[in-house]
């Protein structure tokens, strides 16, 4: 039985401008307003052409457990305005009490590879529930989305090779530590050094040992002989505590001890230097001795760049040790997912569109319901559409880029579509099943097999083709003009 952070209600995990907004609607009597919200982002992290949808079983743990207990309503019942009187009406606190999340949500399923303005996940309900989410969905997805990213970076570059996840002691606190090494191992990562993940998600742990356990002997050789006589069935030798050259010597000498015991010294890890010509000396050493069956594990500060390079230099690393630049997303340290209204129902029971404007042409939102079309051919998925689900592409349509109306595509070379938003909660119930880690981390690898590798490269990636069906542009740009015309 797995276990989770989120199962527990939450619901004060956000900012107080939500819960001021939710009594703003309770208290005009607009609170049960249906509408709809799209969650998305505008722009890839890392400067990639991909992006890893994670987050959506946390989101549902969250909105499963989401309720207001005495103790927070109590809570929020201290909080005053400026002038110092009580900032809620006790009438608005019981109701909140009461209140339980009762509308629908689509999703993409974890694991899913999106593109810049694709709704990840949909909320529609009585706006003051929808407006209560933001935050916390934009805290589990962004984050979740942008480790998985970064991981599924890390694996494109190591290909094959076996990659751990050593962030732990460098995470941003304990959720950003449990969080990104669930996210890293959905992203590509085989195991993590994290032992709460792996019990909690099921995910493989794996380790080597420290420093200090060398220096705590009176020689290399002996601190390699009794760690592989106490644990002579996971026997990883750091090698680089005093010279790493000299170290890989005794690894192979505490290796020989460990074979007439009929076990092997399964791998020596190289922690400092020059990692690519270390590896390749120790190789070399290793091979010699017989050790031709034990890995060489390399860590040190690596992130997707460096191990591209390495193997590019021939290094002989064959698993690869990365903490700090996975878990803390180091050179894009946030996702700028958003969470923005896209429709509210007017007293007739239709749609009345709603669009924020900006003078930057990147954040002007998008209306709608919207749902992504995605279109395959023989190789794999070719484009996405966006699309309102009131006015669905009736056959082939054309879809039109939404910062560029004259660039438009038809799918001439399309064979098949799916849409990517899936139904998670009718009237607050969950209608979906989550899938287990593992199903979710095959379906960041299919994915990626699936998408050209122009749209995979680190520099300047390929843009891979998302636009706006017609008639959604459509709309989009008369509620623009009517908006900038007011
Ligand atoms: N052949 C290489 N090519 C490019 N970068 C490398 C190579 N070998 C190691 N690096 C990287 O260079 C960075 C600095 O390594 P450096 O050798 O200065 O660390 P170190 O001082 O040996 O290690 P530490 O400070 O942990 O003891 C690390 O990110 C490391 O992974
Ligand atoms: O380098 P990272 O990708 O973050 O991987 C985790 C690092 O954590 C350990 O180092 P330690 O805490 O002993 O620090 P140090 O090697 O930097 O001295 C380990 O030896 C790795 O070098
Ligand atoms: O097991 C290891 O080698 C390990 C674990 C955490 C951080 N650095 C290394």
């Amino acid at each position: 039985m797995l276990h989770s952070l989120y199962n527990t209600s939450l619901s004060l995990l956000t900012d107080l401008y939500q819960l001021t907004m939710a009594y703003g609607y309770w208290k005009s009597g607009t609170a049960q307003k249906e509408t709809v919200f799209n969650l998305y982002f505008r722009k890839h992290p890392f400067q990639g052409g991909f992006t890893v949808a994670c987050g959506l079983s946390s989101a549902i743990e969250y909105l499963n457990a989401f309720s207001f207990s005495s103790d927070d309503v109590r809570y929020l019942s201290t909080l005053t305005g400026t002038d110092g009187q009580p900032l809620f009406d006790p009438a608005f606190l019981d109701y909140l009490q009461t209140l339980r999340f009762t509308g629908d949500i689509d999703a993409v399923p974890e694991g899913t590879v999106v593109f810049p303005n694709e709704p990840l996940i949909r909320v529609r309900g009585p706006i003051l529930q929808c407006q209560l989410l933001e935050t916390p969905l934009l805290t589990l997805i962004n984050f979740q989305s942008l480790i998985a990213t970064k991981a599924a970076r890390m694996r494109l570059a190591a290909h094959d090779d076996t990659l751990l996840e050593f962030g732990l002691r460098r995470a941003q606190g304990i959720d950003g530590g449990m969080t990104a090494s669930r996210a890293a191992y959905i992203g590509g990562c085989d195991a993590t050094s994290n032992v709460l993940a792996g019990k909690l998600y099921g995910i493989p742990v794996r380790g080597t040992h420290a420093h200090s356990w060398v220096m705590s002997f009176d020689s290399e050789l002996e601190s390699f002989n009794v760690y592989a006589d106490v644990l002579p069935n996971n026997v990883t030798l750091l090698v680089d505590t005093y010279d790493t050259i000299q170290g890989v010597r005794n690894a192979v000498e505490a290796g020989k001890k460990l074979r007439e015991r009929g076990y092997q010294l399964s791998a020596i890890r190289l922690d400092s230097g020059d990692l690519a010509y270390l590896s390749m000396e120790a190789r070399k050493l290793l091979d010699e001795a017989g050790f031709r069956e034990t890995a060489i594990v390399g860590s040190n500060d690596l992130d997707e760049y460096l191990v591209t390079s390495l193997k590019e230099q021939g290094a002989k690393i064959n698993i690869w040790g990365i903490g700090t630049k996975l878990v803390t997303a180091y050179d894009q340290p946030a996702l700028g997912g958003v969470y923005k209204l896209a429709a509210i129902q007017n007293p007739a029971g239709q749609w009345d569109y709603k669009l924020k404007l900006s003078e930057q042409t990147i954040k002007i939102s998008t209306p709608g319901i919207q749902q992504v079309r995605r279109y395959y051919n023989e190789r794999g998925f070719i484009s996405d559409m966006i699309y309102n689900e009131e006015t669905p592409p009736a056959g082939p349509s054309t879809m039109i880029d939404p910062y560029d109306f004259t660039r438009q595509r038809r799918f001439a070379d399309a064979t098949t579509f799916e849409d990517l938003l899936v139904p998670v909660f009718r009237n607050g119930q969950t209608v979906y099943t989550t899938p287990d880690i593992q199903t979710v981390r095959n379906r960041v690898t299919t994915q990626l097999s699936q998408l050209h590798p122009g749209i995979k490269r680190f520099t300047n990636p390929h843009a891979y083709p998302v636009g706006l069906e017609q008639n959604l542009h459509q709309l989009r740009t008369d509620l623009i003009l009517k908006l900038r015309q007011k």
